[in-house]
């Protein structure tokens, strides 16, 4: 392990629930100098957990100008993720920002512009790519081998939304920004449930289960059907919304298909949680769980095709070495590589999830061109692909 000396230093903005975990293990690998959070209160809990020096912050924006901060880990709520990680890597920052990384697939292609401009070191925190016993890289080597068939069903199934409200406006906490809460969404009173964990129930802020969990497994789905550097071209679905004012509001329940060039599908489910890929020679299940199947109990069988296996994984995480999602944040940050979730893929990945939604909400099948990135003689749909974003809070690239 490097000496104090010789490790960078890092800061934490958005530090509740993941936002203190990924802040944690960054603090393990390299000196936390300071964190931010709007609650304030969620900043001086993590900072009291820090050995040494941990300034906090309750404008992220204070934290950025400081120049003694190589990286940053962000893992505020969804609305905020494109605005913080492009002014952080603007200040000259290498950044680990947590999925689903986009509110909207135009936020998608802006991010992806200022990593190529910036030149900087850009992790998603969809850590099923690193971890689990790397069984997701084991349910890819074997589907992307041919082994299950040519035309691959992918299942990505994930629990369903929570449903809620009508919720009261109160007043704010003392503790808690709230106009820099809202940031670039639409402004309304405080609501608590709006908060702390919630906001992936709220349309504005997020895509609910489906961008939520759903970003993990389609992730997982399009790298195993070599589908990662584009998109489907046909998506349907349907989903339940609670349309009434001041609810949670993202989809509770939902199911959506999606059609790729070449006969591929992905349907994007909500029920139990796992990863489902069936073709006409075979079938795997995978989650955190575990990888099962009978594709996979042949492999476990022979030493020669576990050895095959072990060997694709390998090639898979591109020969890094595979110690945990944060720690291939650090490697790369040394040697300037492409992270694993890097953000070319991983906007492939959630712009599957918000087509999903687009689709459900518009209530009709769409078409779209995953070259143009836009969809096919449907206006409506391609208004949808970018939200009216509140002053000062615009995110520009
Ligand atoms: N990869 C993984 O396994 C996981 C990833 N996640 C992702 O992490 C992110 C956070 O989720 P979760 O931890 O559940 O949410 P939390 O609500 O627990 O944490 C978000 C924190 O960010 C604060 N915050 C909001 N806006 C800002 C801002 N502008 N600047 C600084 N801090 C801000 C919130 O304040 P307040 O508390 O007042 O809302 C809160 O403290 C999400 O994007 C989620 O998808 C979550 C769980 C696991
Ligand atoms: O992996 C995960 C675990 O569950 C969380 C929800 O509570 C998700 O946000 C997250 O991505």
């Amino acid at each position: 392990a490097d000496s104090p000396n010789e490790r960078i230093n890092v800061a934490s903005i958005g530090v509740g629930g993941r936002g203190s975990g990924i802040g944690r293990q960054a603090a393990g690998l390299g000196n936390m100098v300071a964190c931010c959070d709007v609650d304030s209160q969620h900043a001086e809990r993590f900072a009291a957990r820090i050995d040494g020096n941990c300034a906090t912050y309750t404008d992220y924006r204070k934290l950025l100008d400081r120049k003694d901060i190589d990286a940053v880990t962000v893992g505020t709520p969804d609305h905020w993720h494109v605005k913080i990680s492009i002014d952080a890597m603007r200040a000259g920052k290498d950044v680990y920002c947590e999925k689903p990384l986009t509110l909207t697939i135009d936020e998608g292609k802006q991010i992806c512009r200022v990593v190529k401009e910036t030149g900087k070191v850009f992790q998603v925190g969809t850590q099923q790519r690193s971890e689990n016993e790397q069984r997701f890289l084991k349910a890819v080597a074997i589907a992307r081998s041919g082994r299950l068939g040519d035309k691959l069903h992918a299942l990505s199934s994930v629990g369903e939304a929570s449903s809620g409200g009508p919720f009261n406006v109160t007043k704010p906490p003392t503790n808690l920004d709230w106009d820099m809460w809202q940031g670039q969404a639409p402004e309304t009173g405080y609501m608590a449930e709006r908060t702390h964990h919630n906001f992936r129930w709220w349309q504005e802020y997020s895509g609910g289960q489906v961008t939520d969990w759903g970003v993990h497994h389609t992730d997982i789905a399009l790298w195993a059907l070599g589908l990662d550097e584009t998109g489907p071209t046909k998506i349907s679905g349907k989903g339940t919304f609670n349309k009434q004012q001041d609810c949670y509001n993202v989809a509770k329940s939902f199911d959506c298909m999606m059609d790729f060039d070449g006969g591929h599908q992905i349907q994007l489910t909500s029920g139990g949680n796992e990863l489902v890929i069936t073709g006409d020679q075979g079938k795997i299940r995978v989650n955190r769980g575990g990888l099962t199947g009978k594709p996979v109990d042949e492999i476990a069988a022979s030493a020669e095709e576990t050895d095959w296996l072990n060997d694709e994984v390998e090639k898979l995480y591109r020969k890094m070495r595979i110690a945990g999602h944060m720690q291939n944040f650090f490697d790369c940050i040394k040697s300037r590589e492409l992270p694993i979730s890097d953000v070319y893929t991983h906007h492939r990945s959630v712009s599957a999830c918000h087509l999903a939604n687009i689709a459900m909400i518009l209530d009709r099948e769409l078409t779209w061109d995953p070259k143009k990135e836009d969809f096919v003689g449907d206006a409506e749909a391609t208004s949808m692909l970018s939200r009216e974003q509140r002053k000062p809070y615009t995110v520009d690239a």
